[in-house]
């Protein structure tokens, strides 16, 4: 990829010895991230998973938190808020929350890949309230309304 953006990034303690994230090929939109501690995911629960990163992302920019499609096809474990929201004013630690819809629980081994980072451009809205709003096609209709 030509031109990556810099991002500050601070291993904390817990996560001296791990791999930064990192892309899997020259093509691959997202970084894998690794998780900083052993955890087991019993069905149906959720985790904060300490990463042991904590990140400076520049102005006009977000990380995008993902699920890995592997993991969830094979196990149904997940990103319950995915796409998380990494907003670049945030200095704590990067966690991914993951959830387990699976029905085995999922032990997470410090150092396997639990997610992955997208870096996103960010625009922020400026609201201009108005009295109306302009006509369209589509109008009011919504949540179905053209049909299946
Ligand atoms: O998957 C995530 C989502 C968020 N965060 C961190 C970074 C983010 O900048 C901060 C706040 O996230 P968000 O805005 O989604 O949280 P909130 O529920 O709106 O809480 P807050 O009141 O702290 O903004 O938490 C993570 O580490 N991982």
């Amino acid at each position: 990829m030509t031109n990556p953006v810099g991002v500050q990034v601070k291993r904390l303690p817990h996560g001296e010895g791990l791999e930064l994230p990192a892309y899997a090929t020259s093509g691959a939109a997202g970084m894998d991230v690794l998780s900083a501690e052993d955890v087991t995911l019993e069905p149906g629960m959720r985790h904060a998973v300490a990463t042991g990163l904590s990140v400076a992302i520049p102005d006009g920019y977000e990380i995008q938190v993902r699920p890995r499609s592997g993991l969830a096809f094979k196990f149904g474990v997940t990103v319950p808020n995915t796409p998380g929201t990494i907003d670049s004013d945030y200095r704590g630690e990067l966690k991914v929350l993951m959830i387990n819809h699976g029905t085995d629980a999922f032990p997470i081994k410090r150092g396997d890949r639990v997610a992955q980072l997208v870096l996103a451009p960010v625009t922020q809205a400026q609201w201009h309230e108005v009295a109306e709003l302009d006509d369209t096609e589509r109008g009011a209709g919504g949540f179905g309304s053209t049909g299946r």
